[in-house]
């Protein structure tokens, strides 16, 4: 069996839907179908997803939220009208309209996944589940006993079905919303829950790429990369696969593909386990990264031996409910990395309370810092690349304000000026694309 998820860009209208028809009628074994909300199109500008949450921002500011809810009506009765299906579909939205005001977040958000499955499971013929009668959500992620149990008894009485991605079920029976990108999580969840042989990630690119196309134009295309490279990527921002749904399909090595819908005949990327993992002989496998970080560094003499200074700071950060990466910067210092969007209104109180609570020297705040990660098995192979990374962006007089391997060695990421952001992934690029070009041409 293979479970087969289509992202927003695959279902983002009718001409759409008939693409992923003809890709599922052409494999019997794809029987368990993901869907994600209907995603951007050249004629529809907006995700259904961010329309919901316009919608919820027009609640909360006590506006009208009747236009928006108007347009997300008319693109999905428009989806339906234009493939002639027979779906009672504005009874659905009846019930989300009468919801709208008392309803929480994650039920709003998620609706665009459940009125995209419903109109798909009708066009495809197949069975359409509720995502919130199969996954479990217990308060430490995901309940496989409980969901797979589930699934399996719907899955005796119907062997082919659409489920929409992004969200489950809470404990008390509401709807539990997953993080952005959050369908991939569900496919893969769900692949694991029947031991497909296969999950397929069906999007508008003929695969991963080694940098994102928006950046690096005709960027190489991945043909085979591990579990944690994959990991690694998604972690430092490629928007192609969700970061958490890799955990759920490595756990039983189930191969993963990255497909295109506008051009299955492209094939894509596989993930796989490192044992079968044919791609050795490039010495960066990717390169992802993000910019607008903001670099907190806090000093104190001798930190190795005041590690109460270290949990100090640990429990300031916690107190501001801030994700951070934290890395050592020598013997006396240690730096922190979050996202600009999420510190910059905390920033004077944090650094108040780091100053006056914490028992430590100095604190120095670098902002507008971009992340850039190159990442590859072969780095904890072959830990020489990181410095002749390091001597491309030296030549191309990239200023790199810091640099640390972490990960299991699987990747050397650079702190770079935002401004740099582009220039370095462009370098990394065509440097480890030529030294490719050379090893294989030798
Ligand atoms: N390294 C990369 N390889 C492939 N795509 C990438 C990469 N980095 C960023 N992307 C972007 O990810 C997009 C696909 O992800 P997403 O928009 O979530 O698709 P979907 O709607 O199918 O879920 C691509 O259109 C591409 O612009
Ligand atoms: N629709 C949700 C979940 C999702 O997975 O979407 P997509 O497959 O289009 O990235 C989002 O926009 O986040």
């Amino acid at each position: 069996m293979k479970v087969a998820k289509f992202g927003g860009s695959s279902v983002a209208d009718a001409g759409q839907f008939k693409k992923v028809k003809q890709i599922v009628e052409s494999d019997a074994k794809r029987q368990i179908i993901v869907v994600s909300a209907a995603g951007k199109s050249v004629a529809e500008p907006i995700k259904v997803t961010d329309m919901l949450l316009d919608l919820e921002q027009k609640l909360v500011a006590d506006e009208d939220p009747e236009p928006i809810f108007q347009a997300i009506s008319s693109r999905i009765i428009g989806i339906r009208d234009d493939l002639n299906l027979n779906v009672n579909i504005e009874a659905d939205l009846d019930i989300i309209a009468d919801n709208l005001v008392n309803c929480s977040h994650d039920y709003l958000i998620s609706r665009g996944e459940y009125l995209t499955a419903k109109l798909m499971a009708a066009y495809l013929g197949y069975y359409f589940v509720d995502a919130k009668d199969i996954l479990a959500f217990a308060n430490d992620g995901i309940d496989y006993v409980q969901s797979q149990q589930r699934l399996l008894k719907v899955l005796s009485k119907h062997s082919q079905l659409v489920i929409p991605g992004f969200y489950g079920a809470n404990v008390d029976g509401s709807v539990h919303l997953m993080p952005r990108g959050g369908s991939d999580i569900s496919g893969s969840i769900l692949a694991n829950l029947v031991d497909a042989e296969l999950y397929e990630n069906w999007t508008d690119v003929s695969g991963i790429l080694m940098a994102d196309p928006r950046i690096v134009a005709h960027s190489e295309k991945i043909d085979s990369l591990t579990y944690d490279e994959l990991q690694e990527l998604s972690y430092m921002g490629i928007g192609v696969f969700q970061e958490e749904a890799v955990r759920p399909v490595r756990e039983k090595k189930i191969p993963t593909a990255v497909l295109n819908t506008n051009h299955p005949e492209a094939g894509g990327t596989m993930v796989v386990s490192a044992d079968e993992d044919k791609n050795n002989d490039h010495i960066v496998t990717g390169i992802a990264g993000r910019k607008d970080c903001t670099v907190i560094t806090i000093r104190k003499y001798q930190l190795n031996k005041h590690l109460e200074v270290l949990q100090n700071v640990l429990s300031v950060f916690q107190k501001f409910n801030l994700t951070i990466s934290s890395v050592p910067s020598g013997n006396d210092g240690f730096s922190f990395l979050c996202q600009h969007g999420e510190v910059a209104t905390h920033l004077p109180a944090l650094i108040a309370k780091l100053k006056h609570t914490c028992g430590i020297d100095s604190v120095e705040v670098n902002q507008n810092i971009a992340l850039v990660a190159a990442v590859s098995l072969q780095l904890s192979r072959r830990p020489a690349i990181a410095g002749k990374i390091m001597n491309y962006l030296d030549n191309s007089l990239i200023h790199v304000r810091f640099v640390f391997q972490e990960g299991s060695d699987l990747k050397i990421v650079f702190g770079v000026n935002n401004d740099d952001y582009e220039k370095t992934i462009k370098r990394i690029y065509r440097e480890s694309m030529e030294q490719h070009l050379k090893r294989i041409s030798a």
